[in-house]
């Protein structure tokens, strides 16, 4: 499988402090990887740099995607849920990449939303405010709306935290039937247990890329430890600082 998004050399700061630091690698398409690493050490700012929601300060993404190609979505402590919308009316927000923003949505678009809550076991759910639901609920809907979207690439940022074990199997079916239809997924994950049992590949991130490749590789003893010596490390008032001689650590990409 080719690359489908490569990150070149890439630095994303804020305040010119480095959160991402010098990562190179590429995720092939198709792929399904999960994104682990301590608390702070970037991940979610990765994410809303792939997302193009932040600018690089240093390298770049390379990829031939549109904007519409992507689905996101952010943690939950990101989502507003007192917006006084339907569960229907947030899953038919999914189907703006084919309809448009501006043009109302058809019966096509209805049955999609009904067929979508019911593949997240929310039938009858439809009227129903979001603000009414409960987390595990809540992010069945995030899910149906991605289920519209049908993008090439979907970005999950912690999609299972504080969500029950019958939920998070649901919910990582959903992951299963993605990659197995060729989508590339991308998952911040902090249950180091999920990422060995569902994700086949890794990008083990410390600010820096620790490791990044098949899950087994990335995950040793030695990795992990590395990860969490480099958080405990952290200067968070250090700037940016040359790219590593040789190149940073890759999944293949030259930096
Ligand atoms: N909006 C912001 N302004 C300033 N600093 C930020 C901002 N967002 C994140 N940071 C800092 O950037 C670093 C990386 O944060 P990020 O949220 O990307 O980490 P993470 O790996 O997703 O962490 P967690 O596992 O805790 O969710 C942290 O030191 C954080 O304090």
């Amino acid at each position: 499988m080719s690359a489908l998004l490569t990150l070149d050399n890439l630095t994303v700061t804020y305040d010119r402090h480095p959160a991402v630091h010098h990562v190179s690698g590429f995720f092939r398409a198709g792929s399904l990887t999960a994104i682990a690493g301590p608390n702070g050490a970037g991940k979610s700012t990765l994410m809303k740099a792939i997302m193009g929601e932040l600018r690089p300060a240093e390298g770049r993404l390379r990829h031939q995607l549109a904007r519409s190609d992507f689905g996101y979505l952010p943690q939950a402590a990101d989502i507003n849920r007192r917006f006084p919308i339907s569960v229907l009316d947030t899953v038919l927000l999914g189907a703006w990449r084919h309809t448009g923003a501006f043009k109302a949505n058809g019966p096509k678009e209805y049955t999609q939303a009904a067929e979508a809550l019911a593949a997240v076991g929310l039938s009858g759910f439809d009227r129903r405010p979001i603000g009414s639901l409960s987390a595990g609920q809540f992010q069945r809907v995030l899910f149906a709306r991605l289920l519209l979207q049908d993008a090439k690439v979907i970005l999950l940022d912690e999609p299972f935290t504080a969500i029950d074990a019958r939920t998070t199997q649901d919910l990582l079916d959903i992951v299963a039937h993605w990659h197995g239809e060729g989508r590339t997924v991308i998952a911040v994950l902090h249950d180091l247990e999920q990422v060995r049992t569902h994700f086949p590949e890794t990008l083990l991130l410390a600010r820096e890329c620790i490791a990044w490749g098949p899950t087994a590789e990335v995950m040793s003893a030695g990795n992990l430890l590395k990860a969490r010596m480099m958080a405990e490390r952290w200067d968070d008032g250090a700037g940016i600082c040359e790219p590593p001689v040789g190149g940073a650590s890759t999944n293949g990409v030259v930096a």
